[in-house]
């Protein structure tokens, strides 16, 4: 199979022209002005941008949390994704406290393998680090190509690990040459403050965002990054929502240590005042929190500074009757939001079009800078001769309406409903297949691959 895409504006985080892209089986073979290839299909991408597949390097599907499971399986979630023009996704497997890091994996694999429509990949979740868990990273690895390792600051109770397990993660995850990431907020101070809240009959979505203030955030991202300092350990902090977890990664970054740091897209572009809407809050209830106006203003700089390299979703949908759980506790709203089919048009329009980031940096904050850091680059990532032909064309004129009516995420509203975006995902091609045109999909489940990855060495 050959395709042949002409006259694009091929936009990767390096360069910016106006070129054609020959494609053979699922790769790219050439990229040039005036390509003379007699291909099986000819797709024209005039006045189109053209860029790497999305990258989406952190979210939630089938995911058992707080009692129930995040709406989007494999197959609806990695679909959506592509709708939205990201190809590759990474979700996280949970160890089982008490359990093995091998048997987590055998769960998540049982959900995905067969399921998925897009491709994927996993970052281990340790929450109970032992000598047996430590013999596991090694496999993980080297044989699982797994070889990112989450833990949770938060979650008391549930997923958190304390700061001695931390430390002896990450001295281990250095030697094997992976990475740790993590939630990174202080579960004990969240924990006092929802007890407190929940004491005195706050009861309301907003007490979810006060029982995780800026401080909370703060304190953990900077004692995670000191302690990747001391480690060498690289690492990387998800979900970054704040000015003071943010200068937590400048601050690393001045000593030189190798923190790297994510944001989701609802961080730049959603904030606080909507928890202040009874109920209805509940739909923006996730961890950490919508933060302030002078925390959005902090993170778009972040990503121009080259503080924060990845904007993601942290996509973990539930139907608003699962959200209703919570209706009279606000600590029993399940946590998460939907977005993973939004994330590149949002981006896209908050922040190109907008003029607050450049199409490069756009491409790399989507794709290029997570397949660096998760070890998949440069088979994912980018648009380069050998690469995986993940490729998006895009209209940057097509104004369109976000909704819940018209979106393919497995969840009954949407967190941005009625919001105008400026430009459209049009066609997408994974691995070489045209998988969505024309708002079609056009490959089944099963279509999806599992990528290992490859160790984390010189990233980004
Ligand atoms: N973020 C959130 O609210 N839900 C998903 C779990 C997590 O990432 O902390
Ligand atoms: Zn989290
Ligand atoms: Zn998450």
């Amino acid at each position: 199979m050959s395709i042949l895409i002409k006259n694009g504006r091929i936009i990767t985080s390096a360069d910016d022209s106006v070129a054609d892209i020959y494609i053979e089986g699922e790769t790219i073979v050439a990229i040039g002005k005036n390509l003379d290839y007699q291909a099986g299909t000819v797709i024209d991408a005039s006045d189109k941008l053209v860029f790497p597949g999305g990258i989406d390097p952190h979210v939630h599907l089938s995911m058992p949390f707080m009692g129930t499971f995040s709406s989007d399986t494999y197959e609806t979630g990695t679909r959506a994704a592509l709708y939205g023009g990201t190809t590759t996704v990474i979700d996280f497997v949970l160890q089982t406290q008490g359990d093995s890091l091998k048997n987590a994996l055998a769960d998540w694999q049982s959900r995905a393998t067969g399921t998925a429509v897009g491709d994927y990949s996993f970052h281990m979740a340790v929450t109970d680090f032992n000598e047996d868990i430590k013999a596991e990273i090694k496999q993980m690895v080297e044989e699982e190509g797994i070889t990112s390792f989450k833990t949770f600051m938060a979650y008391k109770g549930a997923l958190m690990v304390d700061d001695r397990q931390m430390f002896d993660l990450m001295s281990e995850v250095k030697k094997q040459g992976g990475m740790v990431t993590a939630h990174a907020t202080n579960g004990d101070m969240i924990d006092l403050l929802v007890a407190k809240h929940r004491a005195q009959g706050k009861l309301s979505p907003l007490y979810h965002y006060l029982s995780q203030p800026e401080v909370t955030e703060a304190e953990a991202s900077n004692r995670f990054a000191q302690m990747a300092g001391y480690t060498g350990c690289p690492a990387y902090i998800v979900h970054l929502t704040c000015e003071g977890a943010l200068n937590a990664v400048r601050q690393a970054g001045a000593r030189n240590y190798q923190v790297f740091a994510e944001t989701c897209i609802q961080y730049l572009i959603l904030d606080a005042s909507l928890y202040e809407q009874d109920f209805e809050g509940a739909k923006w209830v996730m961890s950490p929190p919508l933060r302030q106006k002078k925390d959005q203003a902090a993170l778009w700089a972040g990503i121009n500074q080259g503080l924060l390299q990845v904007v993601a979703t942290d996509h973990c949908p539930f139907m608003w009757e699962q959200k209703l759980m919570g209706k009279n506790d606000f600590s029993k709203i399940p946590n998460g939001h939907p977005a993973i089919e939004n994330r590149i048009e949002l981006l896209y329009s908050e922040g190109v079009d907008k003029g607050k980031i450049s199409l490069s940096k756009f491409v790399e904050v989507s794709s290029t800078n997570a397949a660096k850091a998760f070890g998949m680059y440069p088979r994912k990532g980018t648009i380069a001769v050998g690469s995986d032909a993940d490729i998006v064309i895009f209209d940057p004129n097509e104004k369109h309406t976000l909704s819940a009516a018209t979106h393919h995420m497995n969840v009954d509203y949407s967190g941005y409903e009625g919001w105008q975006v400026a430009g459209k995902v049009k066609t997408v091609l994974l691995r070489g297949k045209v998988v969505i045109d024309n708002n079609q999909c056009l490959v089944q489940k099963g279509n999806g691959q599992f990528i290992k990855r490859n160790k984390v060495s010189n990233i980004l």
